[in-house]
């Protein structure tokens, strides 16, 4: 948090901070609903995911290791010194309000760094939270700031780009936004962390145990009503399974409920902006062939933002549910034969970020985890984020990796320090 503190003192701070958002979790949790409209179990569910991260880094706080290195030249000794980076701008986006951005300040905090939080303009409440905590947990003045902002959201993301004293920009959200900041930092030359889209490939082969692919399936496209940018955006289903895979994986949505966040009877709750993107992708499909197995039909009667959780099938990719980030709940499955077909299919496209395989063939789950060009590889789960596990994209998903012993490494510069001169003769020997 600044370098009169040693990372044992900031993990002190981090730790407490974990601490009283697992206490808050139901208040958080409340919040969340209200401003986002994620059901119930998502919102606390995200308060204890958000507490996940200062948990973590208040463990990787005291750990900032360096190294000595051995010189070419005898007589010089070579140290590493790992600082923080300086004053971070974080841009966080609101379908995570809180745990985005709890993501980013834990590890920029347990660096030493100091941050600029600018939350997304529809869900400030819980970053603000985040804030009232962070002075609860003893975090120091000046070293944690939250900007809010609706209409001027464009020029604060450029003025932090644009700002010297910024060093670092970390951001969540849309490869378009992604790209412009990264255009605003050239002429500072900041350092980046981003986070963007994807459109998550998820692959059944004929091996796999039903059961898990459905409840992988589940909570892998439909969490936080499928707008999230690890959710499912492609299932390719092998032709063996397809039928099978599709009716069970039907009637277990079948039980699923949209409404209500609050109400606790509600798995799913609205979606923020989406429906009309949502309708659309649908549309697409149908007027190209594809069926619709659930759902299809937004829910006006619910409110202009619900909308039914949907699966199609007969998709190809052709349609724009396979060639654009629906960020809705809409469940498009394809059929493939051949292993490197599907290899090829789910890898044709811009971006990188997770990715879904069901099988129970060991040497298929390494072969092809090892040929996807994701960043993330879950298999035989739908649970692809952990605070312990290295968050992160490839191509137009973005760069720099999130949680994990790796993620500590975007808040940090490396400083080598050399010194000559050193007499290699022992005075002993003399
Ligand atoms: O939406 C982006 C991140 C979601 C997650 O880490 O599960």
């Amino acid at each position: 948090m600044d370098l009169t503190q040693s990372g044992r003192q900031r993990g002190r701070i981090l730790r407490r901070f974990f601490e009283l958002l697992v206490e808050n979790k139901e208040d958080i949790g409340k919040i969340i609903t209200a401003e986002n409209g994620k059901a119930k179990g998502d919102a606390e569910g995200e308060a204890l995911f958000s507490a996940g991260f200062f948990e973590w880094f208040s463990e990787e706080a005291p750990r900032i290791y360096g190294d000595v290195i051995p010189h070419s030249n005898p007589s010089c000794r070579t140290q590493v010194l790992k600082e923080p980076v300086g004053v971070c701008g974080l841009i966080t986006p609101w379908n995570f309000p809180m745990a985005m951005g709890a993501r980013k300040v834990a590890a920029a905090l347990a660096a030493g760094c100091t941050v600029v939080m600018k939350s997304d303009g529809l869900t400030r409440f819980a970053s603000n939270v985040l804030a009232v905590l962070a002075e609860r947990a003893g975090v120091p003045k000046g070293v944690f700031n939250v900007v809010t902002a609706l209409e001027n959201t464009p020029s604060l993301g450029l003025t932090l780009c644009e700002s010297d004293i910024v060093k670092k920009i970390s951001f969540a959200g849309s490869t378009r936004v992604g790209k412009l900041l990264m255009q605003q930092s050239r002429g500072t030359l900041k350092k980046l962390s981003l986070a963007l889209g994807g459109n998550a490939p998820f692959i059944v082969f004929d091996d796999a145990d039903v059961e898990t692919a459905v409840a992988s399936a589940i909570i892998s496209k439909f969490k936080v009503t499928g707008q999230t940018c690890v959710c499912v955006n492609r299932f390719f289903v092998q032709e063996g399974i397809y039928e099978e895979f599709s009716k069970r994986f039907v009637e277990e949505m079948k039980k699923a409920q949209v409404g209500d966040g609050q109400d606790a009877a509600m798995t799913h709750g609205p979606l923020t902006n989406g429906v009309a993107k949502t309708q659309e992708h649908i549309q697409d499909a149908v007027s190209k062939n594809a069926t619709v197995l659930l759902g299809g039909k937004s829910l006006p009667s619910v409110g202009k933002n619900f909308h039914e959780l949907t699966i199609l099938g007969n998709v190809d990719d052709s349609m724009k549910v396979a060639t654009e980030e629906t960020f809705g709940p809409v469940a498009a499955l394809a059929k493939f034969s051949t292993e490197e077909e599907v290899i090829s299919r789910a890898n044709d496209c811009e971006v990188g970020l997770a990715s879904y395989l069901m099988t129970n063939d060991l040497g298929r789950a390494h072969r092809v985890s090892e040929r996807l060009e994701f960043g993330m590889v879950a298999i035989n789960t739908g649970v692809i984020s952990d605070s312990a596990a290295p968050f992160g994209g490839v191509k137009h998903s973005g760069m720099g990796r999130e949680g994990s012993k790796y993620g500590i490494d975007d808040y940090i510069n490396i400083k080598m320090i050399v010194t000559g001169g050193i007499n290699t003769v022992y005075s002993a020997s003399l």
